[in-house]
């Protein structure tokens, strides 16, 4: 039973609660919508990930000051204990309008920013999935920001996203894509504020026919100032042809695995290697910057498991050999972060942090965990295809890479700054889906297009 002392100071914290939501919610209507569409923001204020995040912090609202003497806290009629165990249990798909609107608020707030709520651990935070208990408990001060920033701090403030959607996404359609519609697609790319976008490649058109149009396409981008243009080369000859079409900067491709180098690019690693040596070589005398591509870094289509030694091995060979920058791919979207962990410990004994870069395919659904754990781990650059576009002609089974909306979406979540404007990349994503007559792979950007007013969320 609540005493009569503690029973007014709950009622108190209750309606603070409340009030500090409404006041906090930039004086937002709120119009209550049903939980059973859990997924129904349309009246979300506008706000970015770091707003709410700094708007609701359990710091801002140190809700321990509220806290009863007994650990007890009545909210909304019921009462709870700090154990997490509650007299009434609901599912969040029973929860109805009679839900009070701060409930309704704080599982509204959660959900879209559940990515950066990081508060005590599950029973601590500010919603309870499957319960309707609400107490702010902390039993020692300071314990949810010590938590909060042991997550985030490791967190990089900038991320550099690689759109590789015109290349990597485009290479493995079977139709293919008039140079117009690929020179309107960088052109909205790099409108939405990408600053280094994927051009094209500069390899046999007997190989990849997609990309047979990449001098055209270097000519109709060459008027776009401020964005970089890498282009795909896999010889002295595509760095030559890259070169006289206007690219600034070029990119090569090993793999960690000989059966794939061998089915992507005809010749066993070594002789990758050489080739590539021929390449950074020439590049260096230009001054041409070099990024250097390592595949199948998680497993491989053909040979399966690939080990970490044998990545961090081409990666250094790369990095040795002048690329700045590498970017390791699981080019069948096979890894789960268990696997990027050692993967990526093992490249960073061999190559520095900044100079290394993620790739991940959506396969396997893992993309975003990946890209999540390798930021944790110090990356801070991230390759991404627009509308999850893409997938290797040469990797049976790939999916398309992760979508760059839903990047930039987690982002924005963690209080990551990416220069991007998802609204514009949206739109970018929205162009090429519907020249290619299907639904777009970016979950982000299909939810939002639900949304009558995004622009209330983004
Ligand atoms: C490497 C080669 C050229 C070897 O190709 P080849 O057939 O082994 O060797 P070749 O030297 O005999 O060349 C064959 C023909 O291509 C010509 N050729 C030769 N070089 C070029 C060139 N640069 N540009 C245009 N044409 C070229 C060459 O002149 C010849 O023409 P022909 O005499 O028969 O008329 C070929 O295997 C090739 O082009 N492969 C490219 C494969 C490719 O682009 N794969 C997709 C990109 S990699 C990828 O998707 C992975 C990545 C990067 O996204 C990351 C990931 O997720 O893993």
């Amino acid at each position: 039973m609540l005493t009569p002392k503690v029973l007014p100071a709950c009622q108190w914290w209750t309606t603070c609660l409340s009030n500090a939501v409404k006041r906090s919610l930039l004086n937002f209507n709120f119009q209550m919508s049903s939980l059973e569409e859990p997924l129904g923001l349309d009246n979300f204020p506008s706000l970015s990930g770091v707003c709410w995040i700094q708007r609701f912090s359990p710091n801002a609202w140190s809700p321990r000051e509220y806290e009863t003497e007994m650990g007890n806290c009545l909210i909304e009629g019921r009462q709870c204990s700090s154990s997490n165990s509650c007299s009434e249990e609901y599912t969040w798909g029973r929860k109805t309008k009679d839900m009070y609107c701060s409930d309704s608020l704080l599982w509204r707030r959660s959900s879209l920013c559940r990515s950066r709520m990081v508060f005590d651990n599950v029973s601590d935070s500010w919603y309870l999935q499957g319960h309707q208990t609400r107490h702010y408990h902390s039993s020692s001060n300071g314990r949810e920001s010590d938590l909060t920033n042991k997550f985030l701090r490791v967190m990089p403030k900038f991320v550099k996203i690689v759109e590789v959607g015109p290349r990597d996404g485009l290479q493995n359609e079977k139709n293919t894509i008039p140079t117009a519609v690929k020179i309107e697609l960088i052109q909205r790319l790099a409108s939405s504020g990408l600053s280094i976008i994927e051009a094209t490649s500069f390899v046999s058109s007997k190989w990849v026919p997609q990309l047979a149009d990449g001098k055209d396409v270097m000519e109709g981008i060459k008027h776009i100032e401020g964005v970089m243009f890498p282009v795909l080369t896999p010889n002295l000859r595509g760095f030559e042809a890259a070169i006289a079409a206007g690219a600034k900067e070029v990119a090569v491709f090993a793999s960690a695995s000989e059966a794939f180098s061998k089915s992507n690019i005809n010749c066993s690693i070594k002789e990758s290697l050489a080739r590539y040596l021929d390449v950074t070589l020439a590049a260096k005398k230009l001054a041409i910057p070099v990024r250097g591509y390592v595949s199948c870094v998680l497993g491989c289509p053909i040979e399966g498991e690939v080990p970490p030694s044998k990545v961090a091995y081409v990666a250094k060979e790369l990095y040795d050999m002048g690329c700045s920058e590498i970017s390791l791919c699981d080019t069948i979207g096979v890894g789960s972060p268990g696997a990027v962990i050692p993967m990526l410990e093992a490249v960073m004994s061999v190559v520095p942090t900044e100079k290394l870069a993620v790739h991940f395919h959506d396969t396997y659904g893992q993309s975003l965990a990946n890209i999540l754990i390798s930021l944790q781990m110090g990356i801070t650059t991230v390759d991404a295809s627009v509308s999850g576009l893409g997938g290797c002609p040469y990797a049976k089974g790939a999916s398309g890479n992760v979508a760059t909306e839903d990047v930039v979406y987690m982002l924005q979540g963690l209080g990551i700054k990416t220069n991007v404007d998802l609204r514009e990349l949206i739109a970018a994503g929205d162009f090429i889906s519907k020249h290619l007559g299907r639904q777009s792979g970016s979950k982000a950007a299909i939810a939002l297009s639900r949304i009558a007013d995004s622009s209330k969320i983004i």
